[in-house]
């Protein structure tokens, strides 16, 4: 048994994790957040999470008293950059393991995470899906092959509430996808407009498009002469991320201290 609390739990991952996790038979969930302040504070997790039925379980508005008592082996967190540090910190001080979905922190937030991880093992991951895992190993085997002479461009699509771009996912694929090629960040280049000139050798694109109710979709283009490759990967709904999450929440209870992601969760050895 993985006793599990997950927070932001009237969002878009939050109530997909609450779902799933009710639906496994060894991931009870102990505790349950929603924002500070939340008129939602209060209510059964399993009404706030719109399952339709009660979960027993009551939806607080602070991670620290969703652990009072909880004896909580791990917290999953898919919130918003600001509250997933807060929710690191209180986990490295009440010893708890963390798996955290959020995407867009800054360099310095990475920094923060990295110093937490150092008390508490923490699986960080922008995609939690296995496919888009696998899709991003691919991308580096492809880009390797390949080698410089095909033109590489990320194209990725969310809907309209998503508030970082480019997405995390596009991120992980173009810093893989440097690395595989030899360059540097500065080869990225996240917007074109203007008299950009032919395209430099070496450049990598990354485009994001924001509309709609899109779930999630990454394209890795590798444009060649006579031929183009395109590896693709198309999220239908949310279920296969939080899946994953939970998947990494039975694997990072009471592993030891460190930032680990969901190559180290999934198994897949060596260099992307
Ligand atoms: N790694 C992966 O596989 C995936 C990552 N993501 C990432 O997960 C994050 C969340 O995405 P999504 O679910 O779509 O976003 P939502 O906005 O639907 O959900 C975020 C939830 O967090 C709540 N929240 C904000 N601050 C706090 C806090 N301090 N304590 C508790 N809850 C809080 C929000 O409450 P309120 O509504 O009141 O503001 C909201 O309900 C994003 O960074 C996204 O990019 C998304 C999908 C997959
Ligand atoms: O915000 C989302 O929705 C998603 N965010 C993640 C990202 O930024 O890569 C993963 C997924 O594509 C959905």
């Amino acid at each position: 048994m993985t006793r599990t609390v997950i927070t932001g739990i009237s969002g878009r991952m939050g109530s997909t994790l609450v779902r799933l996790a009710k639906a496994a038979s060894d991931l009870p969930v102990v505790g349950a957040t929603v924002r500070p302040g939340s008129p939602l504070a209060g209510q059964d997790a399993g009404l706030v999470a719109r399952l339709g039925t009660p979960l027993d379980v009551l939806a607080q508005d602070d991670l620290g008293r969703a652990l009072d008592g909880a004896k909580a082996d791990v917290v999953v967190d898919f919130t918003g950059p600001e509250a997933t540090l807060q929710h690191a910190r209180i986990c490295a001080e009440r010893g708890v393991a963390l798996v955290v979905g959020t995407t867009g922190f800054t360099p310095e937030g990475r920094a923060q995470l990295e110093a937490h991880a150092r008390r508490v093992p923490i699986v960080a991951a922008p995609n939690m899906s296995v496919g888009v895992n696998l899709v991003i190993r691919m991308a580096a085997e492809l880009a390797r092959v390949l080698g410089p002479s095909f033109d590489v461009e990320v194209l990725e699509a969310h809907h309209r509430m998503k508030k970082d771009a480019p997405s995390g996912t596009a991120l992980k694929l173009a810093e893989v996808l440097v690395e595989a090629l030899g360059r540097t960040k500065d080869d990225l280049t996240f917007a074109r407009e203007g008299q950009t000139g032919a395209r430099p050798p070496g450049e990598i694109g990354v485009q994001a498009l924001r509309g709609g109710d899109v779930v999630g979709e990454h394209t890795v283009y590798f444009f060649g002469e006579g031929e183009r490759i395109e590896l693709t990967h198309r999220a239908t709904n949310r279920d296969q991320f939080a899946q994953g999450a939970l998947r990494a929440a039975r694997w990072v209870a009471g592993r030891a201290p460190g930032l680990y992601d969901m190559a180290d969760v999934l198994g897949l050895q060596g260099k992307t």
